[in-house]
């Protein structure tokens, strides 16, 4: 049966109990039938509504645990049974009070389940952001067919206004898409053939073919929506202290309990009824459940949040460790800058320099090659055909040309090859200004330099004042020329600079900078995954559609730094939240216990099982609600606009 009908049977059932409780001060009104009439009502609710709490109790006692069914179920229970004895022996009864607080406790349950249900919505939204069908060429006709049909290959027409289907590349015409369901990107962003598109992203004004790449559970919607789905039922450690906690404070409180009805029995010699009415309003007050809550509803509303701005937090681990974070450290292509490096001067005589050089990094992946490469295509200038290929990891590459060995790469590369003054000079002059300079060899002589410049990211210098202003320290590691690295990270503003980094060294230098404090490391995930497991915190870019699932604990979906700050900003708000939620929820039980057991009597101040159960109702909905808020609050200075 639902918590909603095991809610509604108690109420109903209980209505008539609290009618006469209310009306019989003033006018004497009995329920017919008297005490029997209770006892049918009381008795089918805890047949109807109670009994999970029961079955539930009982189960973890067998495992020799408890939880908080256990408080509620012999609270329930105790103040039930003895009614029924009271009633036989003709002495005071409460059964009501069994009734009320079956139906409060359920009442909390209920609303927490609605309020639940509204926070976990960020999966459902994102879920329902997917086409329902797409034009697909079949035989040469474009044709409509479900969304589940499209195979990878397939290519698919967008009309304007029309969703993208699933992942691909653009074959044919060109468009702006408003991706910002997917990467939280706000503006549209324009499109022509050879560009990624993004399925449940919407075609604004052109029509174009594409080609379906990503289909199914691979594309990128379904993997955030695995993300966050995952993230929002993982645990925080912290959620071990209240697991913990709570297996040791339901024998404590059953022990304060008894204490508490032999007090009020035995010593202070009040009536059996009333020091048990004492003993169950302690059960009943000291039931943990809100602090069951506080963890799980601001994870998945922290996360949910942060999914709709494109930063996809793993799991509560990461919001833990972004609190004690102290350097944020950056790689610098493609992360720092646009990752999309040009070739800007050639030193040397280009029809020499250029075809071998082209030759060399055809085989290569990196993304010096592809500038070199483009540059190539656009002089129209063709690559020598190159033999033994080897790339060498943060150096270069090198190759058999004409017999001859050959290299393109740094310094660290050249060995024993000398360079001349002259182009000594070039390169200082050219690193300066931020491009990168690789030398061109060939038989053991250096025939020129190609320096190739990347850009730094519009909004970088933006995101690293961000960190700074959080009281943060920066850090650039990178495997290119240190005065490279220095000319980039004065023009964003980066406090130090770490250089000439083989990308196996990444990691080391993690764990040095580790030495004063938490770090969190921040790469496009491509070659960076020692360095993003190393961290304390993984931050991965988000490049295209992949998205670096495994690396890092934190992914931004958009290329834009400031999320970095939007990302420890969100993850430090919901661990906060979590704390003030477990502190809330603590302070509850903690005041409400003496008071329950009477301490406070001689003030008047005293606690009912009833009214007991309803501020446990409330307590727990008032968890429910500060996780709510959390969604509704203000990030950063940035996401204000959001
Ligand atoms: N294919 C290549 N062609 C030319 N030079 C290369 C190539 N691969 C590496 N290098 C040289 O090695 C250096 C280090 O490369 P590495 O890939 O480690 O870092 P990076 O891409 O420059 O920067 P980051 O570490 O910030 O990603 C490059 O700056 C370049 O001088
Ligand atoms: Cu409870």
């Amino acid at each position: 049966m639902k918590i909603t009908t095991r809610f509604w049977v108690s109420l109903i059932l209980s209505l008539p109990m609290l009618i006469e409780m209310i009306l019989m001060p003033f006018t004497n009104f009995m329920l017919p039938g008297g005490h029997w009439t209770m006892v049918a009502l009381t008795t089918a609710v805890m047949l109807i509504s109670a009994r999970p709490f029961v079955t539930s109790a009982w189960a973890s006692f067998q495992k020799h645990h408890s939880n908080m069914d256990t408080l509620v179920a012999i609270g329930t229970a105790t103040a039930y049974i003895y009614s029924i004895y009271a009633m036989l022996t003709d002495k005071a009864v409460f059964f009501e009070s069994a009734a009320f607080v079956i139906t409060f406790v359920l009442l909390g349950q209920v609303l927490e389940e609605k309020m639940r249900d509204n926070a976990s919505d960020a999966i459902e939204k994102l879920v329902n952001l997917q086409a329902k069908e797409a034009e697909v060429q079949r035989d040469g006709q474009f044709v409509k067919i479900p969304l589940a049909d499209i195979v990878a290959g397939d290519l698919i027409r967008v009309k304007p206004g029309q969703k993208v289907a699933v992942d691909g590349t653009i074959v044919e015409g060109t468009s702006t898409i408003d991706e910002s369901m997917v990467t939280g990107e706000s503006m549209p962003v324009s499109k022509a053939a050879g560009d990624k598109v993004i399925g449940a992203t919407i075609n604004s004004n052109g029509t174009f073919v594409f080609k379906a790449e990503k289909v199914g559970n691979d594309t990128m919607l379904a993997q955030i929506v695995e993300l966050v789905k995952k993230a929002q039922n993982s645990h925080a450690p912290i959620q071990n202290l209240t697991d913990k906690v709570s297996d040791i404070f339901v024998p404590v409180v059953l022990i304060i309990a008894i204490a508490t009805f032999l007090i009020w029995y035995v010593f202070l010699g009040t009536s059996v009824a009333d020091a048990l009415i004492f003993a169950v309003s302690v059960m009943v007050i000291a039931c943990p459940c809100a602090l069951g809550l506080a963890t799980p509803t601001a994870l998945m509303v922290g996360t949910g949040r942060g999914a709709k701005m494109g930063i996809l937090i793993k799991n509560g681990e990461v919001l833990e460790a972004v609190n004690d974070v102290k350097t944020v450290v950056f790689d610098k292509t493609g992360t720092i800058t646009v990752g999309k490096p040009a070739v800007t001067d050639v030193i040397g005589d280009i029809h020499q320099i250029i075809p071998v050089a082209a030759g060399l990094e055809e085989s290569s992946e990196h993304p010096l090659a592809a500038a070199i490469m483009t540059y190539a295509k656009a002089q129209n200038i063709a690559a020598t055909p190159v033999e033994a290929f080897k790339a060498i990891e943060g150096k270069g590459v090198q190759a058999q040309v004409n017999g001859q060995k050959a290299f393109v790469g740094n310094d660290k590369l050249l060995e024993d090859v000398e360079i001349s003054a002259d182009l000594k000079t070039n390169m200082l002059k050219l690193q300066n200004e931020a491009k990168t300079v690789v030398f061109v060899g060939l038989d053991n002589q250096v025939i020129g330099l190609i320096a190739i410049q990347d850009a730094p990211k519009a909004t970088s210098k933006e995101a690293m004042a961000a960190l700074h202003a959080r009281g943060l320290k920066t850090v650039m590691l990178t495997g290119d020329n240190q005065r490279v690295a220095e000319s980039i990270a004065k023009q964003v503003g980066i406090d130090e600079v770490i250089a000439d980094v083989l990308p196996a060294d990444k990691a080391d230098h993690i764990k040095h900078l580790q030495h004063s404090g938490a770090v969190a490391f921040v790469g496009d995930g491509i070659n960076d995954a020692p360095a993003l497991t190393t961290a304390n915190v993984g931050i991965a870019m988000g490049s295209g559609t992949d998205i670096a699932i495994d690396s890092g604990g934190i992914v931004l979906i958009k290329n834009d730094l400031r999320d970095v700050d939007t990302a420890l900003a969100l993850s430090k708000k919901t661990f906060n939240r979590i704390k003030l939620n477990l502190f809330w929820a603590f302070i509850y039980n903690v005041l409400g216990i003496p008071v329950a057991a009477g301490l406070f009597y001689g003030l008047g101040l005293t606690l009912s099982p009833e009214i007991a159960g309803l501020a446990m109702a409330f307590s727990s909905l008032s968890v429910v609600t500060s996780s709510v808020l959390l969604g509704k609050s203000k990030i950063t200075a940035h996401t204000a606009t959001i």
